[in-house]
């Protein structure tokens, strides 16, 4: 399936739901995709596809959405899943980072131990939106030690500015959205 297609294909299966969870916010629903057996195998491989590429040994998944398309990614690309969690969920020592999202704020946490020092990751999430949880996780890898081979999206909000906010963290890696709003 040709790049067009598939965000084609991925863009048919996500709902607009207005005013969720917040006045004047459009929340962009997945369900309706996740639900679809050939797009969401479409997603999940083109996730695979480009962790394999990027030389990624691990994928990250911000909770919770993340995670459900970051961990099937992984197994797919044969490489390890790192879970980005919410505070308080995860055992043992952990980095935290605060931050703020579209339509709130919250603080996530890797394990000190997630990644063998300079281990290639990518990052997965379902959307970019102001770039503050994508923002905060590139600080808990580099700050756990892993190398960051790319950001994989599903769907960007380019008018929230997530794009430019993450530039300067990104290096030489890429950010990649297969839908651009
Ligand atoms: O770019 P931002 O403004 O930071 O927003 C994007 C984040 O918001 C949503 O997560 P949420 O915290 O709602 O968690 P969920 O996946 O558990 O619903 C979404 O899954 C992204 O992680
Ligand atoms: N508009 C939105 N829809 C779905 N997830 C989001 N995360 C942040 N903003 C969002």
């Amino acid at each position: 399936m040709s790049t067009d297609d598939l965000a084609a294909l991925l863009a048919s299966r996500i709902r607009d739901v207005p005013d969720y969870p917040k006045p004047g916010v459009v929340f962009k629903d997945i369900a309706p995709l996740l639900d679809d057996a050939v797009a969401f195998a479409a997603l999940v491989d083109h996730l695979a596809a480009r962790a394999k590429a990027l030389g990624a040994t691990k994928v990250v998944g911000l909770e919770a959405r993340g995670f459900i398309l970051a961990a099937p990614a992984a197994y797919a690309a044969g490489a390890g899943f790192v879970p980005v969690r919410k505070e308080g969920k995860l055992p043992g020592p952990c980095f935290s980072q605060a931050y703020d999202l579209e339509y709130g704020s919250a603080v996530i946490e890797v394990q000190c131990d997630a990644f063998v020092p300079g281990e290639r990751v990518l990052v997965v999430d379902d959307v970019l939106a102001t770039g503050g949880t994508v923002e905060a996780s590139l600080d808990l890898v580099r700050r756990a030690g892993a190398e960051l081979a790319g950001v994989a999206v599903l769907m960007e909000l380019g008018f929230l500015g997530g794009r430019e906010r993450l530039q300067p963290h990104l290096g030489e890696a890429p950010l990649e959205a297969i839908i651009a709003l």
